[in-house]
């Protein structure tokens, strides 16, 4: 087996894909956490100067997505044909592309409250219908059993929520899916387990 060690801030975050694709498959990795204090003198050290990272017996993979896709893959979790692995591939970045339009760093707290609240209020009803549309009633996002995608809408809808509790109330489907996910009992366990955090 080998080593794995993921680092990230002490957040959920971009790392918090990752930690579920470990929980699930029960592979043993270091949670390493650094505090913001820390990162400035880390950062140079890291190659492409970002976070997460992951170390395979010592080989760094960077990016969120390309971790989580290799994790996913060792794991039986990246879709089980062809079609699947892109459809779940397609889902994860559809999910994505609407994470990073917040400004998550942005240090004005007015900027940011406003910003917040137009992508919630404005452009977030689009994306959960899409979502709600192409699970239909399946029980998962693609093919017939759980695949990462599920994982990432539940990672990311955490934190959608945290936002703004009622922005899926109109989509119950979005909402069992998240259910079904919380209670698969290796992610049951890990969300009961892991560190509490704001993001
Ligand atoms: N697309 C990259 C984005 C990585 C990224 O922007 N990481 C942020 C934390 S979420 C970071 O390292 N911020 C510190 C910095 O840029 O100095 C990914 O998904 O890994």
């Amino acid at each position: 087996m080998p080593q794995y060690k993921l680092t990230y801030f002490n957040l959920r975050g971009r790392a918090e894909i990752s930690r579920y694709l470990f929980a699930y498959s029960g592979k043993e990795y270091e949670d390493h956490r650094i505090e913001a204090a820390e990162w400035p003198k880390i950062k140079p050290t890291i190659p492409f100067h970002k976070i997460p990272i992951l170390e395979v017996d010592g080989v760094i993979i960077h990016q969120s997505l390309a971790i989580a896709r290799y994790l996913a893959r060792e794991s039986g979790l990246a879709g089980h044909t062809p079609v699947e692995q892109a459809l779940a591939d397609a889902i994860v970045d559809t999910i994505d592309d609407f994470m990073t339009l917040f400004p998550w760093a942005e240090k004005n707290q007015d900027v940011r409250k406003q910003a917040f609240d137009d992508i919630l209020t404005n452009k977030a009803p689009e994306l959960l219908k899409d979502l709600d549309t192409f699970l239909g009633d399946n029980t998962w996002l693609v093919g017939k059993s759980v695949t990462w995608a599920d994982f990432y809408w539940d990672v990311c809808s955490t934190t959608l929520l945290s936002c703004k509790p009622d922005l899926a109330d109109n989509y119950p489907r979005l909402l069992a899916l998240r259910d079904r996910v919380q209670a698969l009992p290796a992610i049951a366990a890990w969300i009961q387990k892991r560190p509490k955090t704001i993001m």
